[in-house]
C-alpha cells in the first residue's frame, strides 16, 4: 500500500524558524541568513519523510506565516494600500500584510476551521486581478527534486481560498467572493501547468471547506474548479478534505469529477465517513487516501486498529485504490518525541508525534502489504494496553463529581442587571470604564527568569522576587495611565493554558512539543492524559498580593475550563466533554478561593470556545449546551458582588450570541477591531445585551500603535449600537507579544479616547 502525508510542521524541532523569522523582523539577521534556515528545514523533512519510506510525501507544506497567505501571494491578490507594483511578492510586502508596516496595519487574520492555527484572511473584490505572483511552489518542488526526493506540491484549493476571504475594504459586504471563480481558475492552470513542466505527476489542493455543510452554489463551484483545473493536464489531482466528516453530497460530487485522481479524507475526526464510503463506494475509479493517523493529537496510532480499517477499506475499493495517510495535516501537532527529555517511559510510548506518526504510516502500509514489522506492532499493542489500564489516569472520585454534573443545570440566582448594579456599589467604576484583557508584555528578561529557575540557576525564591518587581511595576504602570480595572499581567505564566496544566493532575506537558499559532507565535499544548483535579490554589497567593499593590479593583485571571480542554491534547478515550466537566470542577474551587481572598473580580478566559465549535451543524447544539455549561459550573457559585469577567478572541460570534449571553458573565471583553466591527452587527440586529461589554478598540497582533481618534472612533461606533452604560473600553486581547515601548503610547492613546467620549457623552446630556 502506498503512503501519504497530507503536510509537515514546518517551525522545526527546536522552533529554528521561529527565531530565524524573529531576528530577521528584528533587523539582527538578513533575507539571506532566513532563507537559509528555511531551507534546510525543508530539506530535513522531506528527508525524514524519504528516508522512512514515505511514497507521496509532500512540498510546499513549508511557509514563512501562513499558506492562505501564500497563496494570496501566489494569485497576487495584495491589498493596494501595501503599495506593491506587481512582479514576484517578495518579503517586504509580504510581512506587510502579515503583521502591518508603519503605514498600514496587518490584514485580518482568523482561526483556521476548529484549530488554534490562524491564517490571514484574503480581502478580495471585483477590482482583483489575478496574477501568478510567486513560484514558491514550483521552487520548492525543484528543490526536492535536486535531492532525489519527488513530491506532491500541496496548494490550497481555489474554492477553500475563495471561502475564506471576505470582501475588500469599500466593497459590499454582500459581495459574491465565488463570482471570482472564473477569473482566478486560469492562475491556478498555470500554477499546475509550470509544475507539470518541472515534472511533478501529483497536485494536492487543500480544499478542507469541503467539510462544512455547504449551499448547492458553493457545491457547484467545486464542480466548475475540478472540471476547469483536471482538463488537458498531465499531473494527477488529489483533493483533499480534512477536518471532519466528509457530508454524503460533498463526497459525492468528488466521486463524480471526471478529472479528480483520488480524495483524501479524514476518517479520525470523520467517525462516520466509513459508512459512507461502504454505502457509496467510490466510483470512477478514484483512489482514496485513507486519514488514520491523527494529525491533531499526540497519542500513538492504535497500529492493529488501522490496519483493520484499511483491510476492510480495500475489500470495498480494490486492492491498489487505498492509499494510508495522515487525517490532516502534522503542522497541528508536535513536532518529534525524541527532543522529549521529561516525560517518564511509560508516558511517551502511549504518544508519537509527527515525525513518530510519519513512522507508524509507514508501518501501517508495510503491514497491508504483507510486509508487518512484528516489533513495532507489538510494542504498540502493549502500550495500547498499558494506557487503558493504567491507574495513572483513572481517578474515581474525579469521575463521579464530574459525572453527576452532566445531568444538572449550574446558574446564578440574582440576573445579570442586578448583580452589576450590586458591584457597582463598591467597584464605583466610571462610565465607560478601562481594562485591559490581562497579559502585559513578556519581556526576554522574564523568559529568561523562567528558563533559570526551571533548570535551578536561580532559587524560587530569586525567582519569586522578580515576579514580584514585574508585578509591581505593571501595577504602577497602570496607575500612572489612569486604567480602572487592572491586572497583574501574568508575568509569571509561559502560556495561559500551560500553566494552568502544569499545576492540574491529569495534565503533564512537554519540553519541545511546539505547535504553531500564528507567524512565529508558537503555543506548547499540556497532554491531558488522565482524570483531572486541583491539588492546590494556582493563582491566589499571586492575586492576593497584586490586589495589595493598588486601591483599584485588580482582576483575578483564570483561564476556562472550555479553553484549556480546546488548547490542550485532550484524551480520546472519553468524551471531550466528560473531561471538559472535570476541568470545570477544578476551575469553580479555584474561583472560589480567589473570592474567599478578597479578590472581587475575577476574569474567566474563554478564548477558544467558538474555536471549539464543530464544523458541522448538526453538532453544534450540543457541544455549546456542554461548554458553555461547563463554564457557568465555575461561576455559579459566587457571591453577586463578585464580578465575572471573561474574555473571547476572533469575532466570529454573530451565531453563537446567545449560547455567549448564556454564559451569564458580568462582563465580556471581546475581540473586534480587526474585522471590521463586525461584532457590532448582532447589536445592530437588535440583540440586546445586558451584561457589560468591552469590543476590543484596537488590534494587539500588531506591532503598530493605534492613535487617540482612531480608537475615538471606534468606540462612538459602539456608542451607536450598545448603551453606554454597558459599554468597556480595552483592547482586543493579552499585551503579552508586544513590546514596552508599543503598549504604553498605546494604552495612553486608549485611556485619552476613553476620557474624550466620557466628555462627549457628559455634553450630549
Ligand atoms: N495556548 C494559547 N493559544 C492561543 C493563545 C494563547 O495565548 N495561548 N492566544 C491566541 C493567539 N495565539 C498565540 C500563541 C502563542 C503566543 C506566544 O506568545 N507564544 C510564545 C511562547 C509562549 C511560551 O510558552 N513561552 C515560554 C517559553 C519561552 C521560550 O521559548 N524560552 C526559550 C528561550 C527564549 C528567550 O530566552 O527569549 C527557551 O527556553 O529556549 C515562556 O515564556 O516561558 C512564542 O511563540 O514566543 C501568543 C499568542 C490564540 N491561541
Ligand atoms: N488573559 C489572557 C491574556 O491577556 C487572555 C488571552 S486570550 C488569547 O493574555
Ligand atoms: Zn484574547
Amino acid at each position: 500500500m502506498a503512503s501519504h502525508i497530507v503536510g509537515y510542521p514546518r517551525m522545526g524541532p527546536k522552533r529554528e524558524l521561529k527565531f530565524a523569522l524573529e531576528s530577521f523582523w528584528d533587523g539582527k539577521t538578513t533575507a539571506a541568513d532566513l532563507e537559509k534556515t528555511a531551507k534546510d528545514l525543508r530539506i530535513s523533512i522531506w528527508k525524514q519523510m524519504a528516508d522512512a519510506g514515505i511514497t507521496f510525501i509532500p512540498s510546499n507544506t513549508f511557509s514563512y506565516y501562513d499558506q492562505v497567505l501564500d497563496t494570496t501571494a501566489l494569485v497576487g491578490a495584495v491589498p493596494p494600500r501595501y503599495g506593491w507594483s506587481g512582479g514576484e511578492v517578495a518579503f517586504d510586502t509580504y510581512f506587510s500584510m502579515a503583521r502591518g508596516n508603519a503605514k498600514q496595519p496587518a490584514m485580518e487574520m482568523t482561526k483556521w476551521f476548529d484549530t488554534n492555527y490562524h491564517y490571514i484572511v484574503p480581502e478580495l473584490g471585483p477590482d482583483v486581478k489575478f496574477t501568478l505572483s510567486s513560484r514558491k511552489a514550483v521552487q520548492e518542488y525543484k528543490e526536492a527534486k535536486e535531492l532525489g526526493i519527488e513530491t506532491v506540491p500541496t496548494v490550497v484549493g481555489p474554492v477553500t481560498y475563495l471561502l475564506l476571504a471576505k470582501p475588500a475594504k469599500g466593497v459590499s459586504k454582500d459581495f459574491d467572493l465565488l463570482s471570482l471563480l472564473d477569473s482566478l481558475l486560469p492562475v491556478y492552470k498555470q500554477v499546475i501547468s509550470e509544475l507539470e513542466e518541472a515534472g511533478a505527476k501529483w497536485v494536492q489542493f487543500d480544499e478542507p471547506s469541503l467539510v462544512l455543510d455547504l449551499e448547492q452554489h458553493k457545491l457547484d463551484a467545486f464542480k466548475k474548479a475540478y472540471s476547469v483545473l483536471g482538463a488537458n493536464v498531465g499531473v494527477k489531482l488529489l483533493i483533499e478534505t480534512y477536518f471532519a466528516d466528509i457530508p454524503a453530497e460533498s463526497y459525492k460530487l468528488l466521486t463524480n469529477l471526471e478529472h479528480v485522481a483520488a480524495i483524501g479524507v479524514d476518517l479520525v475526526r470523520g467517525v462516520k465517513t466509513i459508512s459512507l464510503i461502504k454505502e457509496v463506494g467510490l466510483p470512477g475509479k478514484k483512489t482514496l487516501f485513507a486519514g488514520v493517523v491523527d494529525g491533531r493529537n499526540i497519542w500513538a496510532n492504535d497500529l492493529a486498529a488501522s490496519v483493520k480499517t484499511l483491510v476492510e477499506l480495500e475489500k470495498i475499493l480494490g486492492k491498489g485504490k487505498v492509499v494510508v495517510s495522515t487525517s490532516c495535516s502534522l503542522l497541528h501537532t508536535a513536532v518529534d518525541l525524541q527532543n522529549e527529555t521529561k516525560l517518564d517511559s511509560e508516558l511517551k510510548s502511549w504518544l508519537a508525534f509527527a515525525a513518530q506518526k510519519v513512522v507508524e504510516v509507514v508501518a501501517i502500509a508495510h503491514a497491508l502489504d504483507g510486509k508487518k514489522n512484528e516489533e513495532i506492532f507489538s510494542v504498540n499493542a502493549s502500550a495500547q494496553a498499558s494506557r487503558r489500564s493504567s491507574s495513572r489516569v483513572h481517578n474515581e472520585a474525579v469521575k463521579k463529581a464530574a459525572g453527576a454534573l452532566l445531568g444538572s443545570d449550574h446558574r446564578r440566582a440574582t440576573p445579570v442587571g442586578a448583580r452589576l448594579d450590586e458591584q457597582q456599589k463598591h467597584l464605583k467604576l466610571p462610565i465607560l470604564p478601562t481594562t485591559t484583557i490581562g497579559s502585559f508584555p513578556q519581556t526576554p528578561e522574564l523568559r529568561r527568569v523562567r528558563r533559570e529557575v526551571k533548570s535551578k540557576k536561580i532559587t524560587e525564591e530569586e525567582y519569586n522576587k522578580a515576579i514580584k518587581a514585574e508585578i509591581a511595576s505593571v501595577v504602577e504602570l497602570q496607575e500612572k495611565l489612569d486604567i480602572d480595572v487592572l491586572v497583574h499581567g501574568e508575568p509569571e505564566r509561559n502560556d495561559m493554558v500551560e500553566y494552568f496544566g502544569e499545576q492540574l493532575q491529569g495534565f503533564v506537558f512537554t519540553v519541545n512539543g511546539w505547535v504553531q499559532s500564528y507567524g512565529s507565535r508558537c503555543v506548547k499544548p499540556p497532554i491531558i492524559y488522565g482524570d483531572v483535579s486541583r491539588p492546590n490554589a494556582m493563582t491566589v497567593e499571586w492575586s492576593k498580593y497584586s490586589q495589595s499593590l493598588t486601591a483599584r479593583p485588580m482582576k483575578g485571571m483564570l483561564t476556562g475550563p472550555v479553553t484549556i480542554l480546546n488548547w490542550s491534547f485532550v484524551r480520546d478515550d472519553q468524551p471531550r466533554s466528560d473531561t471538559c466537566m472535570q476541568i470545570a470542577l477544578s476551575i469553580k474551587v479555584e474561583v472560589e478561593d480567589l473570592e474567599a481572598g478578597g479578590i472581587q473580580v475575577i476574569q474567566i478566559d474563554e478564548a477558544a470556545l467558538r474555536e471549539g465549535l464543530p464544523l458541522r451543524k448538526a453538532e453544534q447544539a450540543n457541544y455549546l449546551d456542554w461548554a458553555v455549561h461547563a463554564f457557568r459550573i465555575t461561576t455559579s457559585g459566587v457571591k453577586d458582588t463578585t464580578q465575572i469577567h471573561t474574555h473571547m478572541c476572533y469575532s466570529n460570534f454573530n451565531d453563537i450570541i446567545h449560547s455567549i449571553i448564556d454564559m451569564d458573565a458580568d462582563v465580556i471583553t471581546i475581540e473586534n477591531s480587526r474585522s471590521d466591527e463586525k461584532l457590532l452587527s448582532v447589536f445592530k440586529e437588535g440583540v440586546t445585551y445586558a451584561a457589560g461589554i468591552g469590543p476590543g478598540v484596537y488590534d494587539i497582533h500588531s506591532p503598530r500603535i493605534p492613535d487617540t481618534e482612531e480608537m475615538a472612533e471606534r468606540i462612538r461606533k459602539m456608542l451607536a449600537v450598545l448603551e453606554s452604560k454597558v459599554l468597556w473600553v480595552n483592547p482586543d486581547c493579552g499585551l503579552k507579544t508586544r513590546k514596552y515601548q508599543e503598549v504604553v503610547p498605546a494604552l495612553t492613546n486608549m485611556v485619552k479616547a476613553a476620557k474624550i467620549l466620557r466628555a462627549e457623552l457628559a455634553s450630549t446630556k
